[in-house]
């Protein structure tokens, strides 16, 4: 059997190049209250690798010493994934995040009006050559260079590919266009990533969503539509404000709705949501999409009737396929088919013309407040099988 069913109409699209650099261990852990200790860090670490994302963005060493033993540790834990630091335009992050080991940075400076106003205290040409200073010190040391400028969204778009030209003569590899306050649409940030894609000869681009509006992840698919070749993520979608473009989200709609072949293993999505959940103490919504503890339980009779005899009738992919799992909850909306596998499942004995009288002390039961788990269900059904 299929493992999916989705709209036809769904165009395939052609992204098989693209990649995943993951900001759970950064940007996720910029989400206010959040500070995982090095074991965490390390598990983290492990278990993106064990996905198969191809960079992980492991800390920002100019944060503090124990950070900078946090990235250390990780870049030296031999992964497959390349570990990345985050750094300010300054020689001095660049040298925390060298002493780290790490295979490559994320710099990073604003260029919009705003932020060059009210943050930076400087002109734009200040920070472009604080920018192009960065890139160079980092590719003299043989790193790879990702150079973001910072508020992307809101800088006018021929700074903006003036900037990232510039940063990818001095070397860099990639350069980001990061929506900071998510304030960009996907029509927004697809002519910013094409605009500027028809500008790089070398350089490819990496698209940094954030969450404001729920569009994090359909912005970075935009994005890699627009010709980015890296989209960010984070897992459960933590970090700033609403957080970042969720890895599971992202992951899934271009694997699933997209038909993208990523090669990641994804078998253990949910696990490693679990596990960022458990370290962050931010806890996920049951109905979260992918990852929630319940987006794959299943109530309405008419619902379950067709589950039964194939999910996919009411799930767009097994949830097997990512480590979540189906039940079966019956309540007030069920009917005689749900009601029947809950028998079969327990063992239990009903005669056939006493069902719906089964059904409907369910509906009753649960319309009176109760819960129906199979304690509650098994008292039903004595009650039933006495009258
Ligand atoms: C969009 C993002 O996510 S950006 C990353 C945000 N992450 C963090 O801030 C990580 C946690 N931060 C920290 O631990 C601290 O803020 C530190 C250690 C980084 C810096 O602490 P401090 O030196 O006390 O500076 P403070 O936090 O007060 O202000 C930030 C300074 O960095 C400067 N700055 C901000 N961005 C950049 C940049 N990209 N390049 C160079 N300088 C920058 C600011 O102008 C300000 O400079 P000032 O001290 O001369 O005014
Ligand atoms: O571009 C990046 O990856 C980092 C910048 C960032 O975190 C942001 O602007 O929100």
């Amino acid at each position: 059997m299929n493992w999916k069913e989705v709209c036809q109409y769904n165009p395939k699209l052609n992204l098989e190049d693209c990649y995943i650099y993951d900001t759970t261990l950064r940007d996720g852990e910029q989400t206010p209250g959040v500070c995982f200790s090095m074991e965490q860090k390390l598990d983290i670490a492990k278990k993106l690798d064990e996905l198969g994302v191809k960079q992980i963005e492991a800390g920002f060493p100019a944060v503090s010493k124990s950070e900078i033993e946090n990235v250390k540790k990780i870049a030296n834990e031999g992964l497959n994934a390349e570990i990345l630091a985050l750094s300010r335009a300054l020689q001095g992050d660049i040298d925390k995040a060298l002493s780290c080991d790490v295979d490559g940075i994320i710099t990073f400076i604003a260029a919009s009006p705003l932020h060059l106003k009210y943050k930076l205290h400087k002109s734009i040409e200040e920070v472009e050559e604080m920018g192009m200073k960065a890139v160079e010190y980092a590719k003299d040391h043989g790193l790879f260079v990702a150079f973001s400028a910072e508020d992307a969204t809101r800088t006018p778009i021929e700074d903006l590919v003036r900037i990232h030209k510039n940063a990818e003569e001095h070397g860099a590899d990639r350069v980001h266009i990061a929506d900071t306050t998510g304030c960009g649409t996907p029509q927004s940030i697809q002519y910013i990533c094409s605009e500027l894609s028809n500008n790089l000869k070398k350089a490819h681009i990496g698209v940094h969503c954030h969450n404001d509006f729920g569009l994090a992840v359909i912005n970075s698919i935009y994005g890699l539509l627009g010709g980015a070749k890296a989209a960010s993520t984070t897992v459960n979608g933590i970090g700033e404000r609403a957080g970042n473009a969720p890895l599971e989200e992202l992951l899934l709609t271009m694997n699933v709705l997209y038909d993208v072949k990523t090669d990641l293993n994804i078998s253990i999505i949910k696990e490693l949501s679990t596990m960022v959940e458990n370290y962050s103490g931010i806890k996920i919504p049951v109905n979260k999409p992918i990852v929630g503890d319940k987006v794959f339980y299943h109530e309405s009779g008419i619902h379950v009737d067709a589950v039964i005899e194939n999910p996919l009738t009411y799930e767009p992919f097994l949830p097997e396929r990512i480590g979540q799992k189906r039940e079966i909850v019956l309540g007030k909306h069920s009917g005689c088919s749900a009601v029947e596998s809950k028998l079969k499942e327990l063992g239990l004995e009903v005669p056939k013309d006493r069902i719906w009288d089964l059904v409907k002390k369910v509906k009753t039961t649960r319309e009176g407040g109760e819960d129906i788990d199979d304690e509650m269900f098994i008292k039903i059904v004595d009650i039933i099988n006495k009258q």
